[in-house]
């Protein structure tokens, strides 16, 4: 249930300390013309004012692959994942680039930090990506994120940076998520349709019962388009953080608290960072069926998942990679990072723990997946 009335908006704006800004590659570049400085400038001076003002602004930009069309030749985004990484190399420089020269006209350092889905569930990317964003923010930098996507592979890719977003602003401890895109809001469906119009104010899923979302509006350079902000907002909220989301150009309206756009506000409270994204987004490269008694210990005690309790395994998958928990019935009921390859398995099933060390050694005394490592579904 809500805790607000949109009135507040005001008051809940100006009380954010911490704020993640994103601004998608609509917002910034076109196809045919790459970077479009004017709109970077206008950007940087609203954000310019908001840290003058007291805020800790940490910057989530697209743009990267848009910025880099035009250097190599070309005039839309390209299909395939080997071009998009190479133009998102070109492209990621001059976008950093852009954005240094035009905070350092406000006297304010930009850091660059290029994130991967790792750094965000592996625990220990995940401490070293949350002490430097810590790190940036207490020096007065302005951390400006995108993903890696030179070396994202496609299973591996956020693809969109909505989602990324959400899971940075969590891993910062934000107060508040502003998602800038070409478009001023959440609308119920298709902007321009007919009879589309505005949800200023979403409280609850309840609220999104009668919206309809599309893919990318018209930019050509987006990804994901209202789909992937409405489970920005899902991850975000759901962990204790408003959002709001409207156009770059109601940015300076947006960060003073006027009614514009949609707000999202904030559901559920604060949960372990990493986790998030295993949650929300990915899909298990693997199964691991459990047994009645496994389900239970890992659902009702939020016990570890020792491989006396496994059943089944499928998939191929390798230790870290991300797997899903299946009930007896085939339902998924969890999902974690597994501490063993798929083809390690089979021989371990069924066997305690104890089994397992005095047969094959030490090393087989690990559970299959760590407790911290694992999300009910
Ligand atoms: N229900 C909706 N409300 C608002 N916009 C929508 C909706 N469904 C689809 N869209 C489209 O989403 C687009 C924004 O997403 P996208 O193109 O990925 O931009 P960005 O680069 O900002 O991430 C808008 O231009 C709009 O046409
Ligand atoms: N990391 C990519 C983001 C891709 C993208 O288009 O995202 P968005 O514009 O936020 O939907 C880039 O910088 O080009």
């Amino acid at each position: 249930m809500g805790r607000r009335g949109v009135s507040d908006r005001a008051g809940l704006i100006r009380a954010a300390r911490r704020i993640v800004v994103k601004v998608g590659s609509s917002s910034l570049t076109t196809a045919a013309g790459g970077i479009d400085p004017a709109r970077v400038r206008r950007l940087v001076e609203v954000l310019a004012a908001a840290k003058g003002a007291g805020a800790e602004v940490v910057l989530v930009s697209s743009g990267a692959i848009a910025a880099g069309l035009a250097p190599l030749g070309l005039t839309k985004r390209p299909r395939g994942l080997a071009a998009q990484q190479a133009a998102a190399s070109v492209g990621q420089g001059l976008l950093a680039h852009r954005y240094q020269e035009e905070f350092a006209r406000h006297g304010i350092v930009t850091g660059q930090v290029l994130l991967t889905v790792d750094d965000v569930t592996r625990r220990a990317h995940y401490r070293n990506a949350h002490q430097t964003f810590a790190k940036l923010i207490e020096l007065g930098v302005v951390p400006i994120v995108n993903e890696n996507d030179t070396v994202a592979t496609s299973e591996i890719r956020f693809g969109d940076n909505d989602r990324l977003a959400a899971l940075v602003a969590h891993l910062v401890h934000a107060d508040l998520l502003v998602l800038l895109s070409d478009v001023d809001g959440l609308y119920d469906g298709p902007p321009g349709r007919d009879g589309s119009t505005l949800v200023p104010l979403v409280r609850s899923e309840a609220d999104l019962a009668g919206v309809t979302t599309g893919t990318t509006g018209a930019s050509g350079v987006g990804t994901g388009g209202m789909t992937t902000k409405v489970d920005a907002a899902r991850i975000a909220t759901g962990a204790g953080i408003d959002v709001v989301l409207t156009s770059a150009d109601q940015a300076a309206a947006a960060l003073a608290g006027s009614e514009v756009g949609t707000l999202f506000e904030a559901t559920g409270k604060r949960r372990p960072t990493r986790l998030l994204w295993l949650a929300h987004a990915t899909s298990g490269q693997g199964t691991l069926t459990l047994d009645a008694g496994a389900v239970r210990a890992v659902v009702e005690r939020r016990a570890s998942l020792l491989a006396a309790g496994i059943t089944g395994v499928g998939g191929s998958f390798v230790a870290g990679d991300a797997v899903d928990v299946l009930d007896p019935s085939g339902a998924v009921v969890a999902r974690g990072l597994v501490n063993f390859d798929a083809d390690e398995l089979p021989a371990l099933l069924g066997r305690s723990t104890g089994d397992l060390k005095a047969a094959l050694g030490a090393g087989y005394e690990r559970e299959v997946i760590h407790r911290d490592d694992l999300v009910l579904l």
